[in-house]
């Protein structure tokens, strides 16, 4: 019996709730949302859906009420506001991290061996004050962006080579804003090195593509994106509840890793029925290394502006 919560019943927290239930990830998802009566819809409308896309997870909403919360084995967090055109995702962090603290306190105080998983931005500094508000270890505090954003890499690879997305693997790492890295040294198409079948020049507009990725998204819509959040995140779930040991690129906090101490960035790891159950260290080389401190640079500066809160 798997229960997940998902916290913040909007855009993303309602499309991972979906496919929780619909794909029968958890027998259990509980919608929580500040906003009155919203989170109760939500839920009530995904259950109306159970006898049409056949499936029997439960779903329940609540306004802020977190006792309906309790035990869950799984709680992903994505309360908070989404940017607008023109704002940075670290234009977030004032009112984001009070959010996700609060969040984060009420979630632990009726489950208290469950596992964490941020959504809300700056996806690596709120993971940052979750670990910091829960006091959790590193293995059960993490955030989601590298299987977001390696999926926007990967779908624009499929679509420049008329491949399909199913045989592209590939790994990125850093933060969750501009300077994330992607790493075609390690993108395979069925296996192929992507760079025996892609010129650099497209090869790297994808890549610079990527890293703008959620904001072209936001651009379009005037708000972020969530079916493709919403997914990895409940793939994030799904991993964990069913001990799967998925290697993903995850946000966690560095104590050493890659040089790197006490930083939260996005790496390839292993995710089973413990949170995060391996830090994978590939070799990097000179440039990668390069851009991979840069991101770090980037995502202190604003783990320095929470700290001086
Ligand atoms: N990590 C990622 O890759 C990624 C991807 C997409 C969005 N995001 C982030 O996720 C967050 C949510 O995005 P969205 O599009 O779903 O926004 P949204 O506005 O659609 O939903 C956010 C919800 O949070 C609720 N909320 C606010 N304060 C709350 C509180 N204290 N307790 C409970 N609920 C509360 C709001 O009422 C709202 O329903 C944003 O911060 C966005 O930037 C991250
Ligand atoms: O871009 C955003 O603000 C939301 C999210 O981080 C994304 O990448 O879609």
């Amino acid at each position: 019996m798997a229960k997940v919560t998902v916290v913040g019943a909007g855009n993303v927290g309602a499309t991972a709730a979906d496919v929780l239930a619909y794909r029968e990830i958890a027998n259990e998802v509980v919608l929580v949302d500040i906003k009155d009566g919203f989170a109760e819809g939500k839920a009530l409308d995904i259950w109306q859906k159970s006898p049409i896309n056949l499936y029997d997870t439960r779903t329940v909403g609540s306004t802020n009420d977190y006792s309906k919360t309790a035990d869950s084995d799984v709680v992903i967090i994505t309360s908070g506001l989404p940017r607008k055109p023109g704002m940075s995702r670290d234009d977030l962090i004032s009112t984001n991290a009070g959010i996700v603290k609060s969040v984060t306190e009420n979630v632990i105080k009726h489950s208290p061996e469950a596992i964490i998983i941020i959504v809300s931005n700056p996806l690596d500094v709120m993971t940052y004050q979750a670990h910091i508000t829960s006091q959790f270890p590193r293995t059960k505090v993490m955030g989601m962006a590298g299987i977001l954003d390696t999926a926007r890499y990967k779908a624009f690879l499929a679509e420049a080579l008329d491949v399909s997305p199913k045989d592209i693997q590939a790994v990125l790492m850093g933060g969750h804003g501009d300077t994330m890295v992607p790493l075609p040294r390690y993108t395979t198409v069925g296996g192929i090195p992507v760079t025996e079948l892609i010129d650099n020049d497209t090869l790297e507009a994808i890549v610079q593509r990527t890293k703008t990725g959620g904001g072209e998204l936001v651009k379009l819509m005037g708000t972020s994106a969530w079916y493709a959040p919403g997914s990895a995140s409940a793939q994030m779930a799904e991993a964990i509840i069913k001990d799967q040991k998925r290697v993903f690129p995850v946000c966690v906090k560095l104590e050493g890793e890659y040089g790197i101490d006490n930083c939260y960035l996005g790496v390839p790891v292993v995710l089973g029925k413990n949170g995060i159950e391996k830090i994978i260290e590939l070799d990097l080389n000179e440039d990668e290394m390069a851009l991979l401190k840069s991101s770090e640079k980037a995502v202190r500066e604003v783990m320095n502006v929470l700290d001086n809160k």
